[in-house]
């Protein structure tokens, strides 16, 4: 038995896994995130892009994933490993694990990101964006007359006829151009055969985008998961 957690910018997932079966547990926004809300009795495996909420974390022996540690099973020779995500790390580990390759995942969250395998397991590379909500909220915060509009699922397909029509139109179908602007330049890159959509706002670009297939919910826990197991054969 494992705890897994993914700490986001905005929220931390955590998770059992089970031997066989893995259990999300409610959501934590990252700034409440404290070792007394985790499960207490088992190991746990986190993956981890804010370094305060790690430092609260610390001295419980957590492991923290990073590229580093996991060569074995993504090759980082071709880019700079040093600043990599590690939920980023994660999903490259998810998709060699899961689908075939190449393959490109679009985390959609707080930041929309890429991560791009081939079929050698190599990370080649990707993007990193704002997600919708940033976007709405930096239009909110760097101008005077925009408010911050709520969110939708649906796609708007008209120009806007007033404000929050205007925001949404160029914010959500702003943000599925962006998307496949960036899965599409990827695409020529290299030949990819999985092209994968995870994270919360999936099931909004994979709705939009037929070229994308959103993952189980669980996908990046299971790249987590696949970190921990790996260094702990090693250490066997
Ligand atoms: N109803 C909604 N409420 C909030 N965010 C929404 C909603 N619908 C879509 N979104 C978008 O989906 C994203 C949610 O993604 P997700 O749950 O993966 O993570 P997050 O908590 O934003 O990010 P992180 O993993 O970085 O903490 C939000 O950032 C936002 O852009
Ligand atoms: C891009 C985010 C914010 C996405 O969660 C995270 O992966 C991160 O902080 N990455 C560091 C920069 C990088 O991945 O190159
Ligand atoms: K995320």
């Amino acid at each position: 038995m494992l705890t897994l957690l993914n700490i986001g910018n905005t929220h931390a997932q955590p998770a059992i896994w089970h031997d066989g079966y893995l259990e999300l547990l409610p959501r934590i926004p990252t700034s409440e995130l404290t070792w007394e809300r985790l499960p207490q009795e088992y190991p746990v495996a986190a993956a981890s892009v804010v370094p305060k909420a790690s430092a609260r974390l610390a001295g419980h022996g957590i492991y923290f994933l990073s590229a580093y540690d996991c060569g074995g099973l993504i090759d980082f020779s071709r880019v700079d490993p040093t600043t990599l995500g590690a939920d980023r790390v994660a999903n490259a580990i998810a998709a060699a694990e899961f689908y075939p390759l190449p393959a490109l995942v679009v985390d959609c969250g707080t930041a929309i990101t890429i991560e791009i395998v081939d079929e050698r397991r190599r990370f080649l590379g990707g993007a990193i964006a704002p997600g919708r909500r940033l976007m709405r909220r930096a239009l909110f915060e760097g101008t005077a007359q925009l408010p911050e509009i709520p969110f939708s699922q649906e796609l708007p397909e008209e120009p806007g006829r007033n404000t929050v029509e205007a925001i949404r139109f160029g914010v959500d179908r702003g943000a599925v151009g962006l998307v496949r602007e960036l899965v599409a330049a990827s695409l020529r890159s290299c030949g990819i055969v999985s092209c994968l959509a995870a994270g919360g706002d999936a099931g909004f670009f994979a709705a939009a985008l037929p070229e994308l297939k959103a993952v189980e919910s669980d996908f990046t826990l299971h790249g987590i998961r696949l970190a921990w197991e790996r260094r702990r054969d090693r250490q066997a």
